[in-house]
């Protein structure tokens, strides 16, 4: 089902007024067109000042100061109401014609005249990464000042040039607990009164966004500065894979000299040049023979400048993913606004919000009947998991009519199963100054600004650092982990969930270049029962449990010697005895602004 929103959620007129010539007793100049002011009554407030300033509104109550002080034994708090707005907070306004000005209690009389509203949101006192709607309404009974500030204000916000104009948005109706139409049914109307065009694709099985987004040319998608998903981390992934399968170049990860599996050359069309892959020399015992290219190994200076065949051919430089969180765990929503709420990640959009995810490409390796490598390439946006989390989504997707309580049920069930498995890894070992150390110095949380997300950001282009961290042949290392594994996770980010508030792996940054590696080697239930309950603590605890091993790393190699070989890639699952992995930072672009804490 499609259709196509066309944002006329506002009457405001666009009819350009010229300020200087709609005089009034209360309206004033100061200097240039940035510093506008007029007497309004502010809706359940009362008459202010409204001031227009070069980079937002600021009002102040005419005739008391209780409105705008707050004081405590004698000392000033600051105002107990907002008293001013910055456009970059700003989404809409509106014109709304005649109509009710509220008094500021029921004891002043309500007055009737002319209005505009300013849209913008506040932050929630008590979890400051969630935002709520906030309107202000202002009257005069001047029509033209009224429609004047409206323009004015819109006039302002178009300057904010990372704001999306037309977006293309999936819907899973059966996400989750089954809500995703209604979810989106009530974050709409942000983005029509955004002005933001939206096409709305609501789909009917499992798979069909895939085949959209990978049908669809990058001149169609062109039309478009991204693409909002409404549910959950599986359905992100299918569209994210459906749009990196025809459109990410690079060669497949390293890995060291005796796994089976060489690399070879994806093109565009999924062919792949095993023969040139395999015709390189190898260096040394204990080196991939092939270490991707210089033009593509992430040097970092040798970041993606435009000039450069790029990794990824986005339709176009502006081109992000939304998520509005419908689903069962919402980890990548999490991650990247610190709440799961619908209206703070649709606001995050409309408001242009941007960060960088780091994107690990997963290989597996398959032999056909007659002996030949054919390799199948997946992208996974979170974790990839095999043992313990593979097992849980196996036994979930059972049980998928139990909503969002399946994954207790089904976790409950493979960890009294207790199982381990048989497993060697082997993993690129980094320079210490590349990976920061592992210990205390980069267990930081990740969330707004984080510093090691744009340090290492820094170093790309706008559209994302298309790079991995390995960046001389000469300077890097297989390490090998051999021996029975409870769980083989490989996490992309930290994975916040509501069990995990702090995630997974709490300092697995989403733009650090890296995979982090948790290896849970076979050990008795109690000891991983207690490994478990430390992820739910918050604080960004390290994995310090003696049969955890955590490493970072930018690409990995998985052999499984049993016969469950079930990874779990954000949700979907993968068959795979041999598997190859690497990360590449800051691969997409998403509208949010990371977590507030
Ligand atoms: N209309 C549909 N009917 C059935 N399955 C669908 C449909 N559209 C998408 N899917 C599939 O459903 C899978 C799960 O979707 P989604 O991730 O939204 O929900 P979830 O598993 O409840 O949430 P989470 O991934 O956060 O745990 C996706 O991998 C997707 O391929």
């Amino acid at each position: 089902m499609e259709h196509d929103g066309d944002g006329d959620g506002g009457s405001s007129s666009s009819r350009p007024i010229n300020i200087s010539q709609q005089p009034h007793e209360h309206d004033a100049f100061v200097g240039e067109t940035s510093s506008l002011s007029s007497t309004v009554l502010l809706d359940h407030v009362g008459e202010v000042s409204l001031t227009f300033n070069s980079d937002g509104l600021s009002w102040k109550l005419l005739g008391s100061s209780d409105y705008n002080e707050t004081t405590c034994l004698g000392i000033t708090l600051g105002s107990k109401f907002a008293t001013e707005i910055k456009f970059s907070d700003v989404y809409a306004a509106e014109f709304i014609n005649y109509g009710i000005v509220h008094g500021a209690s029921i004891l002043v009389q309500n007055s009737e005249m002319y209005r505009f509203t300013v849209h913008g949101f506040e932050r929630s006192k008590t979890q400051p990464s969630v935002w709520a709607l906030a309107v202000y309404t202002f009257g005069h009974k001047d029509m033209q000042i009224c429609q004047m500030w409206a323009n004015q204000i819109n006039d302002a916000i178009k300057l904010e040039v990372e704001r999306p104009k037309n977006l293309m948005v999936f819907i899973h109706p059966r996400s989750g607990k089954g809500n995703g139409y209604r979810i989106w049914e009530m974050v709409a109307p942000i983005f029509s009164r955004a002005k933001v065009k939206t096409k709305v694709i609501v789909t009917q099985r499992a798979g069909q966004a895939f085949d959209v987004m990978q049908s669809t040319s990058n001149n169609e998608l062109n039309l478009y500065d991204g693409v909002v998903t409404v549910g959950g981390d599986g359905f992100f992934n299918e569209i994210l894979n459906g749009f990196l399968k025809s459109r990410h170049k690079a060669p497949f990860p390293p890995a060291p000299s005796d796994f089976p599996h060489s690399n070879g050359v994806l093109d565009s069309s999924g062919v792949n040049d095993l023969n040139e892959a395999v015709a390189e020399p190898s260096q040394n015992e204990d080196q991939s023979p092939l270490l991707p290219s210089s033009k593509h190994n992430g040097s970092q200076d040798a970041s993606c400048s435009t000039d450069q065949d790029p990794d990824l051919l986005l339709p176009n430089e502006r081109f992000r993913f939304g998520i509005i969180p419908a689903g069962s765990t919402d980890a990548i929503v999490m991650c990247t606004t610190g709440a799961r709420d619908p209206i703070t990640s649709a606001l995050q959009i409309v408001l242009g919000k941007r960060v960088c995810l780091d994107i690990a490409q997963v290989v597996r390796w398959k032999l056909t009947s007659v002996s030949e490598v054919e390799p199948y390439v997946r992208y996974a946006a979170s974790f990839a998991g095999y043992g313990f989390y593979g097992d849980v989504i196996t036994e979930s997707e059972k049980l998928r009519w139990m909503g969002p309580k399946r994954y207790d049920y089904a976790g409950t069930k493979v960890f009294l199963r207790h199982r381990s498995y048989q497993a060697e890894i082997a993993y690129l070992e980094v320079k210490s100054e590349e990976s920061g150390s592992p210990s205390v110095s980069e267990r930081v949380i990740c969330r707004v600004n984080c510093k090691v997300c744009k340090s290492k950001s820094n170093r790309g282009n706008r559209a994302g650092c298309h790079s991995t961290p390995y960046s001389h042949p000469g300077e890097t290392r297989w390490l090998k982990s051999k021996g029975r594994y409870i769980s083989v996770g490989a996490a992309i980010i930290s994975n916040r969930n509501e069990r995990a508030p702090d995630g997974l792996v709490a300092d697995a940054h989403l733009s650090d270049g890296f995979l982090h590696l948790i290896l849970i080697k076979d050990c008795p239930h109690a000891y991983y029962l207690w490994h478990l309950t430390q992820l739910a603590r918050k604080g960004g605890k390290p994995l310090n449990f003696k049969f955890v091993e955590h490493h970072k790393t930018p690409a990995f190699t998985f052999t499984s010697f049993g016969n469950e070989s079930v990874w779990n890639l954000d949700g979907e699952r993968l068959q795979a005895h041999q598997l190859s992995a690497q990360v590449f930072q800051g691969l997409v672009s998403l509208f949010a602004s990371g977590p507030e804490v």
